[in-house]
């Protein structure tokens, strides 16, 4: 594999890390460094000879920095074929010295957005010089070598020592250059975007009949993804299958840090998100054990121990190899009592030494460490030819207060039986629809969920359920159409019924709880998941 030696190298960059190793590396190698203005004023306080750009220019450095490496003397010197005869006559005629190697990194674009800085701020960290020149170090990867992760950097003094890069590692650092440049312009662009957005909502301000309604979204969306991890297979052995993680997202499940055990599989991470989200949806601890996207068992306790008890009693048969979240870190007593049931992963904020030392031993059992609480954000879902886009369902709407139900029949639960039937609500909604969850003693002990009808989710419900239907707080997750699925839960014997209200048949179904005697709430809220 040809090497092109490297005897000049370009180096401009913000972000100093690992500067001092890489110049006095490229230094020692006889490399001639040419830079722009802090990075070469950097490496000449470290004594080491430095080019500044300028003098390769002929021009200064102007605008405030707008223009320092935008000359044909960079340019030429960064896209001549230096295996092109006619390109080296060119250069050569023109007095253009050529690079091998150039090392870049850009203006912090996203960090200064998030630093909350002003539109004006903002513009001018949009680097312009910077990936110009990754752009066409990488387009001329034939002969040049282009640098821009510092966490790089020992390799390529490994490989100028070595007598410079081959085609190879060339075109890997160019495909990582371009990728850098589009998730850079993309978050540009998704800035630009979300700046169009808050000009429509303003001028939307004042226009009768209020809201804008058209440009809430924007009208473009960047998403860059970076492979993090081959999976050995997709949701079965013959799909191939990768976790990607998705650049300047807020951390959730693709980000967390693995403690022990073997590989996440593409299940794992499905069922361990769907765990993640309904564990992090509660203030108190709290443990959801997921099976299939759908908790077989979700509690909340004074602590997770018992808050893992009790979520294992609801349905200890399908807990078997389940994904288990919770919302505070894993505790020794919790990991006794996990360590005598098979369990595929627990995710949780921390574990404790010890409870990681015991858990440690079971060599099958994956232990994941996530950050709460779960994202906010918009969400994606994937369909064929494109993405849907929409608010991430939060806990936040009026509904989800019972401070804002309304009373569709029977006495009004005292505060204890309230906290009951609020738990039984928000765990109702990590449930995939149509979705009736049956909870006691802030713990569920029936779940319905996925049915095509109400009827039948109520009736897996009450039947998961058993004896434990009678007395129990219940919820679903939308409206009932008919009395029919209402009417299963009030045969089992529940105590109450919290549901979104609004069909057209309301009157028909609150008649049936109150000849009951059977309490019944509306959230006004609803909370499909599919
Ligand atoms: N304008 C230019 O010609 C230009 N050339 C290089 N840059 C950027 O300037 C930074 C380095 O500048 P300095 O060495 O002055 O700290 C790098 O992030 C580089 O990407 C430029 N800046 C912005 O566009």
């Amino acid at each position: 594999m040809t090497r092109i030696p490297v005897r000049r190298a370009l180096v401009s960059v913000y972000d100093k890390t690992g500067l001092e190793e890489l110049a006095r590396g490229l230094h020692e190698s006889g490399v001639e460094i040419v830079s722009t203005g802090s990075t070469a004023g950097s490496i000449a306080a470290l004594g080491v000879p430095v080019t500044p750009v300028a003098e390769v220019t002929g021009f200064p450095e102007i605008l405030g920095g707008r223009v320092k490496t935008l000359h044909p003397h960079v340019h030429a010197g960064l896209l001549a074929d230096q295996g092109n005869p006619e390109h080296v006559s060119t250069v050569d005629e023109l007095g253009i010295a050529t690079f091998q190697l150039v090392v870049v990194n850009l203006y912090p674009f996203r960090e200064t957005v998030a630093s909350g800085a002003t539109p004006a701020e903002i513009v001018e960290q949009i680097d312009i010089g910077g990936p110009a020149m990754v752009r066409s170090s990488a387009k001329n990867h034939n002969s040049v070598a282009i640098v821009v992760d510092p966490g790089s950097y020992i390799e390529v003094l490994q490989a100028v020592a070595a007598g410079g890069f081959d085609l190879i590692t060339r075109q890997r650092l160019a495909g990582q250059a371009y990728a850098h440049t589009a998730a850079y312009d993309a978050a540009v662009a998704n800035w630009f975007g979300q700046q169009a957005v808050l000009a429509d909502a303003q001028a939307a301000v004042g226009i009768e009949g209020g809201e804008n309604t058209t440009s809430n979204w924007p009208p473009y969306v960047g998403v860059a993804l970076e492979r993090a991890e081959v999976l050995r297979y997709g949701e079965n052995p013959h799909q191939r299958a990768a976790l990607y993680v998705q650049q300047g997202a807020e951390p959730g499940i693709a980000q967390a840090e693995q403690v022990h055990g073997k590989a996440m599989s593409f299940n794992n991470y499905v069922d361990g998100d769907a765990a993640y989200r309904a564990a992090f949806d509660f203030d108190e601890p709290c443990v959801a054990i997921i099976k299939h996207a759908n908790p077989c068992g979700i509690a909340t306790g004074a602590d997770v121990a018992q808050a893992h008890a009790k979520a294992h009693a609801c349905d200890p048969i399908s807990a078997f190899g389940g994904v288990i979240a919770v919302n505070r870190p894993v505790t020794p007593a919790m990991a006794e009592q996990v360590a005598d049931v098979f369990t595929e992963v627990i995710l949780a904020p921390a574990f404790e030494p010890a409870a990681l030392e015991l858990l440690s031993t079971k060599k099958n059992l994956r232990l994941m460490v996530v950050r709460g609480p779960r994202p906010h954000g918009a969400e994606q879902r994937p369909i064929s030819g494109g993405v849907l886009m929409q608010d991430a369902d939060a806990l936040d709407a009026p509904g989800d207060d019972p401070g804002n139900w309304t009373l569709a029949c029977g006495q009004a639960l005292h505060a204890g039986e309230l906290a009951e039937l609020r738990f039984a609500w928000r765990a109702v909604r990590t449930v995939k629809s149509n979705a009736i969850l049956l909870a006691k003693d802030c713990a569920s002990v029936g779940v319905g969920m996925g049915q095509v009808n109400r009827v039948d989710s109520a009736k897996l419900a009450v039947a998961r359920a058993g004896e434990r239907a009678a007395g129990a707080f219940a919820a679903s997750d939308a409206f009932f159409p008919f009395a029919d699925g209402l009417q299963v839960l009030l045969d089992a014997g529940v105590r109450a019924v919290a549901q979104p209200g609004g069909s057209i048949r309301d009157a028909e179904v609150v008649a049936a709880a109150e000849a009951a005697g059977v309490t019944m709430y509306f959230t006004g809220t609803r909370h499909f998941a599919h």
